[in-house]
């Protein structure tokens, strides 16, 4: 089994419901258990354009799912929240992203992990904090009380 960090983002449609549902999808995906949850974060969205607030989260997983498995199966729980893939940066019902999987750095077309863009977002980093070991080194070599510090600061507030 390997244990993946999962990164959750909506801002569309209800986001709260939108995680609360990708969770519980999350804890039924097959040869997978739903080991930890982060407490979900409220941010601006980062990026061009207006659009509203985000609300995000890190699950975490023991999987025997491969990481193109894995990532199978998160793409269809997008598709079954409503994900419409239309502009880049534009907001959505469910975002579901691969941040860790285990120790292993994967350079695929369809997947990069540990993920290329987490060490500059405030929105990953600290729920994933609520779940990780600050102290553990990450794949890249640094530690994410490393990153921590060094990410630029934005407003995050905890939506409990
Ligand atoms: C558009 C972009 C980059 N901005 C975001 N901004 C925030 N705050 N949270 C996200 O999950 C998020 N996701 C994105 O994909």
């Amino acid at each position: 089994m390997t244990r993946a960090c999962i990164g959750l983002g909506s801002n569309l449609q209800d986001p709260a419901a939108q995680l609360q549902a990708a969770v519980d999808a999350l804890a039924r995906l097959p040869d997978s258990t739903l080991t930890a949850g982060s407490a979900l974060y409220r941010s601006a969205a980062v990026g061009p354009g207006i659009q509203p607030d985000y609300l995000n989260a890190v699950a975490v997983l023991e999987t025997a799912l491969t990481p193109e498995a894995l990532l199978d199966a998160l793409q269809a729980i997008e598709q079954a929240r409503g994900r419409r893939r239309t502009l880049r940066w534009g907001p959505r019902t469910l975002d579901l992203d691969i941040l860790l999987y285990g120790d292993r750095q994967i350079r695929l077309p369809r997947l990069q992990v540990p993920h290329p863009a987490m060490a500059r977002r405030h929105f990953v980093l600290y729920p994933l904090a609520d779940v990780c070991d600050p102290r553990q080194p990450l794949p890249c070599g640094r530690t994410l009380e490393q990153l921590l510090a060094e990410c630029p600061r934005q407003e995050l507030e905890r939506s409990d």
